[in-house]
């Protein structure tokens, strides 16, 4: 049988879907979101050089004093005039030092008597205290380059920066099909024969941290006309994403619907367990992804392929899963002809690989913080040996 390998399926499904265009979005509606363009300072930080602590705008050569304290510096304030020697600047945190002040002495180290300032015991060195202009950035400097991913630590800095609005990639919108005719909405009784549909929160849950809108379009029973019908009215997405129906039973739709609904495959079968029945496609402009409908392989794939699509549409710079190293603290058995992605959780000793690996088994994966991955025909591994890990995000 012919498998595609992994990783050759992701750079196929980045490959069929463009990146959205960019737009200018005010800062507040920003986080989560990735830069389009780079980010360059519009003014220094800080604008001039300002006092980090409450006390007195000083020469640090006159220490220990005694001055004359004869003007004041706040933040906000109209900056002081040049400070004449011999005198000090009353001066608060985040205001500018007067021209002539080198240091701060903070007020808990000084004493005023008699209209004079002085020190305590402790030296005052140039510099003390003070944060030039521009030592944290300067105006035309890159602060932020475009792909990077816009969390609160950097849009801090682009506000800082001098930015009210910033360039980011676009917010796919997702569809969400799920197939199968003994599916019942969550929570709905639950005749025999029939199950709760998991797949659909659980692939919106996976999506939560990331910017994309999810249109839930419910369940979809497995019947050509309704399945053809929901394709064309999920084309209006940027992305659809079935769950179920993707194998090769006679109740596996998925396949001839799509194209009944004008949508072309691009590839189905990946060597990998679980996940092998996965396929992708483009339907006009739209995005297609058909995960398997066993919870746990849904799961898997939504991990390795639908959060790269999004993320890449979204106008990430690194879409794939974030992939390190553990050591094994539990045994592994070989391998087989896929890659396997084995749930597993860390302990103290290193990752342990839940005990039921099979696609169905949610509770095992439930426990899980990891996927570990063990190439195909990889031999027996032991406590102890390295593997790969991808975090669950
Ligand atoms: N003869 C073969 N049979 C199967 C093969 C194969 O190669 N040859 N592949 C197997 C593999 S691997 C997988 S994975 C499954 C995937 O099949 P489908 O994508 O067609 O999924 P379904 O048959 O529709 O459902 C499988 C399983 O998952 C349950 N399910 C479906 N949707 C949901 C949902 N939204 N929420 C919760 N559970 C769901 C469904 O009831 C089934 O139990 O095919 C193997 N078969
Ligand atoms: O590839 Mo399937 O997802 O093993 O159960």
């Amino acid at each position: 049988m012919n498998l595609l390998p992994v990783a050759e399926a992701q750079a196929r499904l980045l490959a069929i879907a463009a990146p959205m265009p960019a737009q200018d979005i005010p800062v507040a509606q920003a986080a989560g979101r990735w830069l389009a363009r780079d980010v360059v300072a519009l003014r220094d930080q800080p604008w001039a050089d300002l006092s980090a602590m409450d006390g007195y705008a000083v020469r640090a050569a006159e220490w220990p004093g005694p001055w004359r304290v004869t003007a004041a510096s706040a933040a906000g304030g109209t900056p002081p005039p040049p400070l004449p020697l011999g005198e000090a600047c009353r001066i608060f945190t985040g205001a500018p030092l007067p021209p002539g002040a080198d240091a701060i002495l903070i007020q808990e180290n000084a004493g005023v008597e008699d209209d004079a300032l002085r020190s305590g015991a402790d030296p005052l060195q140039p510099g003390r205290h003070v944060r030039p202009a521009a030592s944290d950035f300067r105006q035309g400097q890159r602060l932020l380059a475009a792909g990077t991913r816009l969390g609160a630590a950097q849009l801090s800095l682009a506000v800082l920066g001098g930015h009210g609005t910033l360039p980011v990639g676009g917010r796919p919108k997702v569809a969400v099909l799920s197939t199968g005719d003994e599916l019942v909405p969550p929570g709905a009784p639950v005749p025999p024969g029939s199950l709760p549909s998991s797949n659909a929160p659980m692939l919106a849950a996976l999506l939560a941290a990331l910017p994309c809108e999810v249109i839930d379009l419910g369940i979809v029973r497995d019947n050509l006309g309704a399945m053809t019908d929901a394709f064309r009215r999920a084309s209006e997405a940027d992305i659809i994403v079935s769950t179920g129906g993707a194998s090769v039973g006679d109740h596996d739709l998925v396949r001839p619907a799509f194209a009944a609904a004008g949508g072309s495959l691009d590839f189905w079968k990946i060597r990998m367990r679980p996940g092998k029945p996965l396929m992708a496609g483009t339907l006009g402009s739209t995005t297609f992804l058909g995960l398997p409908g066993n919870p746990v392989s849904a799961f898997v794939t939504g991990i390795l392929f639908l959060l790269p699509l999004v993320r890449h549409m979204a106008g990430s710079a690194s879409p794939l899963p974030a992939v390190r190293q553990a050591t094994l603290a539990s045994p592994l058995p070989a391998t087989g002809e896929r890659d396997d992605y084995l749930r597993a959780y860390h302990s103290d000793a290193g990752v342990v690989s839940v005990t039921a690996q099979d696609s169905a088994a949610t509770a095992a994966m439930a426990m899980a913080d990891c996927l570990i991955l063990r190439p195909a025909g990889s031999p027996v591994a032991v406590a102890g040996d390295p593997v790969t890990i991808l975090p669950i995000p």
